[in-house]
This record gives structure tokens, sequence and C-alpha cells, in this order.
């Protein structure tokens, strides 16, 4: 894949806030505008929940994401990249990114992460503001399906697959942060468990 159709695949990729825009299969659609946190839904698809932390460090972000979090042309932002794990089974490649000139006590959980899921620190703070969920069809050149296909190690993304994803904003205090879910195909294998979780 050249810089050029790279390029031309960002440029491509069209942001919708109607997912029925993106003509996904309906099993792709129930994930896509699952309310709530993602984490939570995961867990209740899975004995074994995890993320495994790819990165969390500065980046340029993202043409198409600049906007979005408030930047007038991509900059350098904190970015972590996880893989959210069912059963040891990666489900789901996320993207987040906050602009640099957020501070700690915009995300105060933010630097230290780790491990632990980005959604719990998000659902369940008052303080935090959730924006509407956008959808796009990434087509192989798209960055995010690049990452995605390279962290899996091409294990289950065929080249020429269509990567549903969707992105939401969210706000607290002065900083803005924004999440892309990247959903793989093994999410659609994925089957509520029915537990008394206490
Ligand atoms: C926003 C959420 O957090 C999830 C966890 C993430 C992380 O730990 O980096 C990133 C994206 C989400 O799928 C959620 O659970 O809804």
């Amino acid at each position: 894949m050249t810089a050029s159709t790279r390029g031309a695949s960002l440029r491509q990729t069209q942001w919708r806030p109607h997912v029925l825009a993106l003509n996904a299969p309906r099993a792709y659609r129930q994930w896509l505008t699952a309310d709530g946190s993602l984490t939570a839904k995961l867990k209740d698809h899975s004995r074994a929940f995890r993320v495994q932390c790819l990165h969390q460090t500065t980046a340029r972000c993202l043409t198409d994401e600049a906007a979005a979090i408030g930047m007038h042309r991509p900059g350098r932002v904190w970015e972590r990249e996880v893989l959210l794990r069912c059963d040891n089974t990666p489900v789901v490649f996320a993207h987040t990114v906050v602009p640099m000139s957020a501070t700690a006590t915009d995300w105060p959980l933010f630097s230290a992460l780790g491990e632990r899921s980005l959604g719990t620190t998000l659902f369940g703070d008052q303080q935090v503001r959730r924006g509407v969920l956008e959808f796009a069809r990434l087509r192989e050149g798209h960055p995010l399906a690049q990452r995605a296909r390279k962290a899996l190690q091409l294990e289950q993304v065929r080249e020429e697959l269509i990567l549903y994803a969707r992105r939401c904003l969210y706000r607290r205090r002065q900083g803005t942060l924004l999440v892309t879910e990247v959903f793989l195909p093994s999410v659609l294998e994925l089957k509520r468990i029915t537990t008394n979780r206490s």
C-alpha cells in the first residue's frame, strides 16, 4: 500500500451519523450502535475480557480526526491503541486520541490506564459528556485498518475485507477525547453469556 493510496483511503473515509448509510450487515449494526460501555457489553459476551494495550504514546493524529477533536490541522496528540479480547480472541481494535492541550485535570486517569479499560473511567464519571456516534467503512488503505491488521499479524482479517468502525467524542472539563473502535470479524462469533454476575 503506497502512501498515496493510504491518503486516498483517508480522504475517502466518510464518518456518518447514521449507521444505515454504511450498508453494514445487520450483525455488525448491532455492535456499531450498541449504547453504553462497549467494555460492559463485551464482558457480557465472554468469560474473560482483557484489554491488551499496544501502545500509549505521543503521535500525530490522523487527518480525518483533527477537526473532530478541535484541532485546526493534524498535530501531536496522546494516542492509545488497544485490542479488546474476549476469551483471548481479539474482537475490537480501539484507537483513542487526546490533544496535547488537555491537562491532567481534564483526564486524570488516562495517562496511567495500562490494561485497565478506558471505558471504566468514562462511564460513571458525572463530568464526562458523551457525543454522538459516527460510523464508517474503513477501506484497506485506511491507517486504522492497516494498524488493526498489523496488530493481528493478519490473523483473521483478509486484505480485501471492509472493516466497520465507529467513533465517539467525549468531553470532560476543558478536554476532548476521541475513541474509535474498529470491529473485527470475530466479534460476530460472540454469544451473550447469561451469568448471575453479582
Ligand atoms: C470507551 C470504552 O472503552 C473501551 C476501552 C478502550 C481502552 O481501554 O483503550 C478503548 C475503547 C473502548 O472500546 C468503552 O468501554 O465503551
